[in-house]
């Protein structure tokens, strides 16, 4: 059976709201952007430059939860960096069925894509400590890995067949 529900995940610039929007829209679900359900504090706080902590995250991860199960389409596709693993714990207990894309890449290649894009709250600074929050989620159940380092066509492909 197709999953209900989709994550996408990773440091910021890897590329989640691109490649889950892409996804969303070759399945025919529904996208929901994480960045829509940050309390306002949360983005006043990370156009400073400034990195969120456990207690900024969890609330907006609920909120994101909720908003993915008020959504009446399925599949969903999440765009949310989910970057620990009892961030991804609370929303597959939130989220029956939640597969999970990885979306990987170094350092250094994702500071010059944040550097290269204009007009978003997130700056290429904070990228050090979103590498230092990471815990990747590989061994978890119902996850797959994508290397972003490659071309976006190559990557959307990769996504939709992993995705079946
Ligand atoms: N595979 C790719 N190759 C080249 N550029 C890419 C690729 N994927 C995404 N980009 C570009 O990199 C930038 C970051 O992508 P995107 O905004 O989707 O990342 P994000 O993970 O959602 O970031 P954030 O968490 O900060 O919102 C964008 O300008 C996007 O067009
Ligand atoms: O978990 C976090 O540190 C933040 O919420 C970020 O990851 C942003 O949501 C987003 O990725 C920036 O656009």
């Amino acid at each position: 059976m197709a999953a209900p529900f989709w994550l996408v995940m990773g440091v910021s610039g890897s590329g989640k709201s691109t490649v889950a929007r892409a996804l969303a829209e070759h399945l025919g679900g529904a996208f929901i952007e994480g960045d829509d359900y940050h309390p306002r504090r949360n983005i006043e706080l990370m156009s400073q430059g400034k990195a969120l902590a456990d207690a900024d995250r969890w609330p907006w991860l609920a909120a994101v939860a909720e908003a993915a199960t008020r959504v009446d389409t399925r599949p969903v596709v999440i765009a949310c960096s989910a970057l620990k693993r009892g961030y991804r714990d609370l929303l597959r207990e939130r989220l029956p069925g939640l597969r999970v894309l990885f979306l990987q890449a170094g350092p250094d290649l994702l500071h010059a894509r944040l550097d290269a894009r204009r007009d978003h709250f997130m700056k290429a600074g904070l990228l050090r400590s979103q590498f230092a929050d990471l815990e990747p989620p590989v061994g978890e159940a119902g996850v797959d890995v994508l290397d972003v380092s490659r071309p976006l066509p190559a990557v959307v492909e990769a996504a939709l067949r992993i995705a079946g």
